[in-house]
């Protein structure tokens, strides 16, 4: 990115800091510069952010007005559309600027929005790019690189968003003309949902079941101009197209629909890198590149895991600790001032617990972000075999993180009291996005279902073999052969970190035994596969949070070891935050930890002793460890955690600013109240 030697604003406002942030900041007792990297995933990172960031808050052309919290929908449109022209008119002219300087903008830009264009970016191109053949992707690339073509990705209808095989909308290739006709038979084939489909793409990737010779080749990807790249107008020839309506957030984006009558697109509008219709309508496909059509969604289940469930929980529990090192409410001594409400223990448990896992899913999630890209190299490149081990971790961390990471959400808002009720907050924002992330790219209990068909096939694996040797290094399932063939130890209280990580191996090995055996159960008694399948739900979600658990564990444990080198303090307080997730992940699943490793109800009562003491540990850096997010004002858009904790101010002039404000009384009242009861 081209440097800007003219910025004049600060990131932060140092100046006019409520006193008792001061006082907080003092107690810090670790280098947070350090623990921001960690966060980040690098200095290099840290300091490419900041210049985005910077870079952003000197352009006006990014300010957000009016107020995002009074905005109607159509103004939130308006003003995301104003705002991602200058994004990428500045995308165009610069092409300096790389991937993550582009990300680190955009989360600025659109503070806790996915932007109408986004799908361009995270789905659309990714998919194209995996899924085109070198011709195709000549002929293309340049206008999608250049947002001539804006796309978006149409896969869900009104009646199919899980079961993709049964999408009902069909391309039927029509040998006579040389084209694919795509149509929707039904209502419920109707797509429905593709972000920036309503008003603001102009092409799309269609998923539908490919039609040639009179046989039916399944669901595939096509290439489809939805828009007159001048007028914008829906081309013409058999499209309806329109925005689906008020969602519970999202009020900036145009969810679309699309309904196709007969549209006709040219037979190389097929994207043809795995699979091809010739000009005489025959099929042929190469089996082994199959599964690159799912590409797209693991790419953006592995990514929600820092994007959504780090950054989204991290910013509440911002916001949360800020406003507790504010508020004084009750009286604690007689007589006394009241106390911050962050002193009460009940507060510090919910605040301190949801901090450690805000931490933990963004550490987990920048591993897994490193581990996609490395991965994701061979998979274009052909070689597919790392995808099922991507595609189990990817769905089985998003949906629990996310699961987690939304009630953390809810319960910071719960802990902020009446004010976390107020959009001022940002509480609410945050939450109906990251709640968003729950259905898109797959609802939780499908994903976990999707993990646990992969663990089963890793246990009956282990079960056959003698050693983890068959396994590739970076496989997070190792630990199913390790433990299999292996002596339970005997745990020691507390549990030192390696133990804690063995302790969730351990539990996550029982529950995969588990669900393998009730399977078996069912099928022996001469339940066909699906229905055995099915009755076995329970244990088979258990199994795959389980597995889940330890990838978050043991990948920050990982990081800890790294640390352990580096820094002493960091050390301490990012060990007590991995130690309070863990600490209370197994309090929470006492019952799976007491039968795994052969603990005791004893022994988890002194894990609730050790949570109490963590509390103690964690309190005086809890302002730093926020302030270690390094979130800019303008991203959390809280007045109640605001880096100066100036939050009483803030309120006020919020509510100066409400809409109904700008008269003293409202035209409403005056011509249906008064004029109806009281003349
Ligand atoms: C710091 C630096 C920064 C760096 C920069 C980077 C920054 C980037 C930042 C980005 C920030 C993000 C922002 C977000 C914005 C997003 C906006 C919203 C987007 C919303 C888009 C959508 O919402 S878009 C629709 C998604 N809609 C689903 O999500 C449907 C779920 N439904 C299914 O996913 C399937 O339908 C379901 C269930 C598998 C059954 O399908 P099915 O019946 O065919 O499947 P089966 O169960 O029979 O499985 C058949 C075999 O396929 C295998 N398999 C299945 N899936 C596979 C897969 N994905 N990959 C591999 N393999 C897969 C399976 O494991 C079996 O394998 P095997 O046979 O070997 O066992
Ligand atoms: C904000 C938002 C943005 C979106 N953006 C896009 C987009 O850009 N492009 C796009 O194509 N789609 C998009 N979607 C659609 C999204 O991907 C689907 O809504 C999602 O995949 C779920 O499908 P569904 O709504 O049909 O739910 P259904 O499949 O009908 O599921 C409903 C419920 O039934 C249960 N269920 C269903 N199947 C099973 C099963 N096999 N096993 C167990 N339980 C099951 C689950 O509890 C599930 O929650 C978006 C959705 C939202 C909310």
């Amino acid at each position: 990115m081209k440097q800007d030697e003219t910025m004049k604003v600060k990131r932060y406002d140092d100046t006019n800091v409520n006193p008792d942030f001061v006082a907080e900041r003092k107690k810090c007792t670790f280098n947070i510069e350090l623990l921001t990297n960690i966060i980040d995933g690098s200095s290099y990172l840290t300091e490419t952010r900041r210049q985005a960031q910077l870079a952003v808050l000197n352009n006006e052309s990014f300010s957000n007005l009016p107020d995002r919290y009074y905005a109607s929908r159509d103004e939130a449109y308006a003003q995301n559309i104003r705002k991602s022209a200058a994004y990428i008119k500045l995308l165009k002219e610069d092409k300096s600027i790389s991937r993550a300087e582009s990300y680190f903008m955009q989360c600025l830009i659109f503070p806790n929005e996915v932007p109408p264009f986004s799908l361009h970016t995270t789905m659309f191109t990714p998919t194209f790019e995996s899924m085109a053949d070198e011709e195709q992707k000549k002929l293309w690339m340049p206008r999608i690189e250049n947002y001539e073509i804006l796309g978006t990705y149409i896969q869900t209808e009104m009646g199919h968003g899980t079961n993709v095989r049964g999408l009902e909308t069909t391309a039927t290739f029509d040998p006579s003309t040389d084209e694919f006709i795509i149509h929707s038979p039904t209502l419920t084939s109707i797509k429905w949902w593709p972000g920036g489909l309503g008003k603001t793409c102009n092409c799309a990737i269609v998923m539908a079941s490919l039609i040639t010779n009179g046989r039916n080749e399944g669901i595939h990807p096509f290439i489809v101009q939805l828009r007159d790249f001048e007028t914008h107008e829906p081309l013409k020839g058999g499209l309806t197209i329109g925005d689906i309506g008020t969602k519970l957030g999202f009020h900036g984006m145009d969810n679309g629909f699309v309904k196709f009558d007969q549209f006709r697109i040219p037979r190389r509008n097929m994207l043809m890198k795995s699979a091809k219709v010739t000009r005489d309508g025959t099929y042929q496909k190469e089996k082994k590149l199959e599964k690159l059509k799912y590409g797209s969604m693991v790419f953006v289940r592995a990514m929600l895991v820092f994007n959504q469930a780090g950054q989204g929980l991290a910013q509440a529990v911002t916001i949360a600790a800020r406003y507790s090192c504010v508020r004084r409410q009750s009286e604690y001594a007689p007589g006394q001032e009241e106390p911050h409400i962050i002193e009460y223990q009940a507060q510090q448990h919910i605040l301190f617990t949801e901090l450690a896992a805000s931490y933990i899913f963004y550490i987990a999630g920048n591993k897994l972000r490193e581990l996609y890209f490395t991965m994701n190299y061979d998979i274009q490149k052909g070689d597919l075999s790392d995808l099922p081990e991507l595609h189990a971790l990817s769905a089985g961390l998003k949906a629990l993180t996310l699961d987690e990471a939304v009630v953390g959400i809810e319960r910071c808002r719960l802990i902020c009291g009446g004010h976390g009720y107020s959009a001022a907050s940002g509480i609410p924002k945050i939450y109906t996005e990251v709640v968003a992330a729950c259905t898109y790219e797959g609802v939780h209990p499908v994903l976990y279902l999707q993990t646990a068909r992969y663990l089963l096939k890793v246990y009956q694996a282990a079960l056959l073999s003698s050693s983890a040797s068959s396994l590739p290094d970076n496989q997070s399932s190792k630990y199913i052969f390790r433990h299999l063939h292996s002596e339970r130890p005997r745990f020691h209280f507390p549990l030192s970190f390696v133990e804690i990580v063995e302790a969730f191996e351990r539990r996550a090995l029982m529950c995969i035994e588990k669900a393998s055996k009730k399977l078996d159960g069912l099928l022996a008694t001469g339940r066909p596969h699906h229905e055995a399948w099915n009755y076995s739900a329970c244990y088979l979600i258990r199994a795959a949070k389980a597995h889940s658990h330890v990838y978050l564990t043991s990948s920050v444990h990982e990081q800890l070891e790294t640390v352990r080198q580096e820094d002493a303090g960091v050390y301490t307080v990012l060990g007590q935050l991995f130690e309070l997730y863990a600490l209370k992940s197994i309090v929470d699943h006492a019952v799976e930890f007491i039968e795994s490793c052969g603990i005791t109800t004893d022994q988890i009562n002194i894990c609730i002793e050790r949570i109490e003491a963590l509390l103690l540990n964690i309190r005086p850096n809890v302002l730093p460890l926020v302030d270690a997010f390094d979130f800019p004002d303008r991203l959390l858009g809280s007045a109640l955690g605001c880096y100066d904790g100036n939050v009483y101010q803030r309120l006020y002039e919020y509510a100066l600013n409400s809409p109904l404000n700008k008269s003293t009384v409202n035209v409403a009242y005056f011509v249906y109240y008064i004029a109806i009861n009281i003349s």
